[in-house]
């Protein structure tokens, strides 16, 4: 059995839309085990949307990489332990789709590079900014070529807090993409590409400072945010509270904050502003810092199957 742990990851930071994301401290496990034969799949907590057969999408990640190495199992057993909440932004398809890479390419001998799995991972999730933090960690700038993804690893340092919202309504990505408009206007590119420039300067030289300005965003949050009922006032008192920067968690409906090191006083801050604007019932708040390892694999125990 192969146990694989995987970070959940928040993308976009803002305007860096599909291309920039950061693994936090959250996980999924992906248990794998090659069995005689058949196809064994649990999960726990379980959800109606996992499936439990071919069509669960840590399996067909895990296929992606047995067509790519020409290797197959007899049989396999997946077990999922999920911590990650699904459909809230928080890249529990990428950490499906990331872990079960990883999983598979130990499983059938580690054919694959680290660069390779990265690529089968965002070709699969269609952009890169939630997948390739979840394989590697950290805080990752990445674009999806052809044939590669082209990316930049920032170890965050444990003094940037991520304030996380949670709301108890789902949000699906495919739907939250399909609401964006085909066109937008050559000023709102501008204001983005600026935004997202500043991020990447802000975060990796340590000007916290500059983050409220380098996060925001034209190109989707205004039309995300009438789906999501509260995200004004959670972005505001956030910022009230001393957020460097408040937005989307990837394509929503889960909001994230910048924390500085004054933390503990911003969640005392917002738990009793939540309670008081009763939205503590709706809203789930967590503090989480970055993970800057990925995809990990922490126990192997040799199988009974004797090939
Ligand atoms: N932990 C999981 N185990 C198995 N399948 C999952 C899991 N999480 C997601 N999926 C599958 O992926 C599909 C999309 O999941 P989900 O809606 O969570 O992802 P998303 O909306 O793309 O992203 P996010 O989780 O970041 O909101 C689900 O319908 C389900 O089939
Ligand atoms: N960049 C993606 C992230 C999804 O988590 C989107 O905003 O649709």
């Amino acid at each position: 059995m192969i146990s694989v742990k995987v970070p959940a990851s928040s993308a976009n930071l803002g305007a860096g839309f599909d291309c920039m994301g950061v693994a936090l401290k959250l996980y999924n496990i992906i248990e794998v085990e090659e069995i005689e034969k058949g196809l064994i799949i649990t999960s726990s907590p379980d959800d109606p949307s996992i499936a439990k057969d071919e069509n669960n999408l840590v399996f067909k990640a895990m296929k992606t990489v047995f067509d790519e190495v020409g290797w197959y199992p007899r049989g396999l057993r997946i077990n999922l332990i999920n911590e990650i909440p699904l459909t809230r932004g928080l890249g529990s398809s990428a950490a499906c789709i990331s872990g079960g890479i990883y999983a598979a390419n130990l499983l059938s001998g580690g054919k694959l590079s680290e660069e390779e799995m990265i690529y089968l991972a965002a070709k699969m999730e269609g952009h890169p900014d939630n997948s390739t933090p979840a394989m590697i960690g950290g805080l990752v700038f990445a674009v999806l070529e052809d044939k590669k993804v082209n990316y930049i690893k920032f170890v965050v340092p444990a003094r940037l807090k991520f304030a996380v919202f949670i709301p108890d309504f789902q949000l699906s990505t495919e739907y939250a993409r399909n609401i964006l408009p085909k066109y937008i206007e050559f000023k709102d590119a501008v204001f983005n590409i600026g935004r997202a420039t500043l991020f990447a300067s802000a975060i990796t030289t340590g000007n916290y400072e500059l983050l409220p300005a380098a996060t925001q965003d034209r190109l989707h949050q205004p039309y995300r945010k009438k789906l999501i009922p509260d995200f004004d006032k959670i972005v505001n008192l956030s910022l009230e509270f001393g957020a460097k920067g408040a937005f989307l968690s990837g394509a929503g409906p889960s909001i994230i904050a910048l924390v500085d090191e004054n933390y503990e006083i911003f969640e005392q801050n917002v738990k009793n502003a939540l309670a008081n604007m009763e939205l503590a019932a709706n809203w789930d708040f967590m503090i989480l810092e970055a993970d800057n390892s990925g995809a990990t694999v922490f126990s192997v125990q040799s199988t009974s199957l004797k090939r």
